[in-house]
């Protein structure tokens, strides 16, 4: 796979007194190829690449580049501030939009009815289950659920091209099996990665690009026109926007949407987005985040398990914080229950949709009794989130799909008066031997995963994605930080390097039992565990896991290029 990669370079040139863009391809990642672009024909990487594609990204590079190393500072600025004992708190300066009477454009009818919406890798053969699956909306990832290397996203923008323009279509061999769109299909939201990932294969004057803007870009440029008229009457395309800490950066999204609104020569305000609330600082941001894409906004969603995680890393300096066991630490916590209040009242005070959550529990194929037990946990928390106030939520799978339809929204007033105390609550709950160990296990399958183009999977029964695999990372590591006590399983056993080693040395054996030799031998496991155990044991805790993997899926291979 590596053997096919690309780079590509975008710079600045002057020619007879005017500035244009030399966009060199360097190596290809398909074999060479051309298609038919207006009579003539295109040398192509994939109909993703186009120059004028290219020429709309580097466009937003250039306009938005500064705005988003400012904003990443600014996250730096912030997390001095908590790692000094800081508490994150609602913004005195912004009182107003909090206090203001306002209210966001009205929803598109065309996602009125968001009741279940599926999720799923940019993966040819899921993009038609989850369209086909009978889910409202179908959200297309970019992110928590795709390892971002280059094959895999650029195959990505191939087949959401293919959906938007309903032809997609996918041949299993195998099973002899040919998958095509139903008449009636999910309505499609594309969400690119955060702001803080490269993009290492495309670089724009010297510099790699922004992996979002990359992502949105030339999904936006392909698809603007197909799907307004195709999925959106008239409105879209539509996008879910991850890992958010504070309103500035969706003020950034708000200009790029209407940047690429220009460029489409639409309407402002056709785009819009969901945002995911699922950082600590963005709890306490939420109107302003409103606020800022109210034009473009439809909704926001509790992404909780980004959330667990931005909670640990928020107070990697605080030793009062320390969450209990991760399967502990679920929306009945209070401060998970009050994160949840807020957004729901948020979003209907502004006239959008407040969206729920993942449950992480999968169909369990094999066993019926278990399969029930899992299909009840999801029921469970579904209903929990239907009786909250959540106009809608998310599924993992196609098979839980029918079990969430039947859940029926019971009308609830949306909570009030909740205090900066309710939503920074310290968790309860105990820390065990086994908690260490399956953050360990899971930590390392999933990383081993993440290496070689997998970045949802299943384990143990549950969905692992970036976002879940990140709290068994922040969690061992703020155990090994302040030498917790593992209090929940009577052994008084306190957490440090020398523990940590062994639990490594035993999972690592179990993985290797539960895998088998060959593919353990075979598949990036050691990789993973080296990756994993560096950043668990760190002195300073690292921002994000995937942003030092990722150096890991990055291979340029420099012989030969082409211009376009
Ligand atoms: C924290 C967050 O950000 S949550 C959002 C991001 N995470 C996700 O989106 C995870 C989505 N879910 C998944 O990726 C998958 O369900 C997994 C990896 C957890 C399990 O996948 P599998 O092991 O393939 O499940 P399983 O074998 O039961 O799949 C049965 C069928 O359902 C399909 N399927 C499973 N999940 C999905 C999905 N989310 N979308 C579309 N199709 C799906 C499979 O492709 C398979 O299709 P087939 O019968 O035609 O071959
Ligand atoms: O993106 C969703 C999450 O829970 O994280
Ligand atoms: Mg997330």
């Amino acid at each position: 796979m590596f053997e096919r990669l690309v780079t590509v370079i975008i710079d600045r040139h002057h020619r007879g007194g005017r500035s244009v863009n030399c966009v060199t391809i360097v190596r290809f990642w398909f074999d060479p190829m051309s298609i038919s672009l207006g009579g003539k024909n295109v040398p192509l990487l994939c109909p993703g690449l186009t120059r004028e594609a290219l020429e709309f990204v580097a466009g937003l590079e250039r306009e938005f580049r500064r705005r988003i190393i400012y904003a990443l500072e600014c996250r730096r600025e912030a997390k001095r501030r908590y790692n000094d004992g800081g508490l994150p708190g609602f913004d005195p300066a912004t009182r107003f939009v909090r206090e203001g009477e306002w209210r966001c454009a009205a929803p598109p009818p065309a996602v009125a009815d968001r009741k279940v919406e599926i999720t799923g890798p940019v993966e040819r053969k899921m993009v038609i289950n989850a369209l086909n699956s009978g889910a409202k909306v179908f959200m297309a990832d970019f992110e928590d659920a795709l390892s971002p290397s280059w094959e895999n996203l650029m195959r990505g923008q191939v087949n959401l091209k293919d959906a938007v323009e309903g032809t997609i279509s996918f041949h299993d061999k195998a099973r002899n099996r040919v998958y095509k769109l139903n008449d009636q299909t999910a309505k499609l939201f594309v969400r690119p990665r955060g702001w803080h990932l490269p993009e290492n294969h495309i670089h724009i004057d010297g510099q790699p690009a922004t992996g979002c803007l990359v992502d949105f870009g030339l999904y936006f440029f392909h698809n603007h026109a197909t799907f307004r008229r195709t999925q959106g009457a008239g409105f879209g395309p539509f996008f879910y926007l991850p890992k958010m800490e504070h309103s500035r950066e969706a003020k950034i999204w708000n200009c790029v949407f209407e940047r690429a609104e220009k460029m489409a020569g639409i309407e402002n305000g056709s785009i819009r987005a969901t945002v995911l609330i699922e950082t600590l600082p963005a709890v306490f941001q939420m109107e302003e985040i409103l606020y800022e894409l109210r034009d473009h906004s439809v909704g926001l969603n509790c992404g909780r398990w980004d959330y667990i995680f931005s909670y640990v890393k928020t107070f990697q300096g605080h030793p009062d914080r320390l969450l209990p066991d991760r399967v502990l630490v679920g929306m009945t916590q209070h401060f998970m229950r009050s994160y949840s209040d807020l957004l729901i009242r948020t979003c209907h005070r502004r006239g959008v949709h407040a969206m729920g959550g993942m449950a992480a529990q999968i169909p369990i194929r094999d066993d019926a009794v278990a399969n029930e037990a899992a299909l009840d946990l999801v029921r469970k928390d579904k209903l929990r989130e239907v009786r909250a106030g959540h106009d809608g939520t998310w599924a993992a799978h196609p098979g839980l799909i029918p079990a969430i339809m039947e859940i029926h929204k019971v009308k609830r007033e949306d909570a009030a008066n909740l205090t900066e105390e309710d939503l920074i609550q310290r968790p309860r709950g105990v820390r065990t031997m086994e908690g260490l160990r399956l953050n360990t296990r899971v930590g390392i399958h999933y990383l081993a995963a993440w290496l070689t183009g997998t970045g949802s999977v299943p384990l143990y029964n549950l969905m692992e994605d970036a976002a879940t695999a990140e709290i068994s990372r922040v969690q061992n590591w703020q155990w090994l930080k302040y030498g917790v006590e593992l209090d929940g399983d009577g052994l008084g056993v306190h957490v440090t390097r020398e523990l940590f080693g062994r639990v490594v040395e035993e999972e690592m054996e179990r993985i290797e039992r539960e895998v088998g030799k060959e593919r353990f031998n075979k598949g990036m496991y050691k990789e993973a565990c080296k990756i994993f155990t560096r950043q668990c044991t760190a002195p300073i805790l690292d921002d994000f896991l995937t942003l030092d993997a990722y150096n890991h899926i990055v291979v340029h291979h420099p012989k030969g290029s082409s211009r376009l």
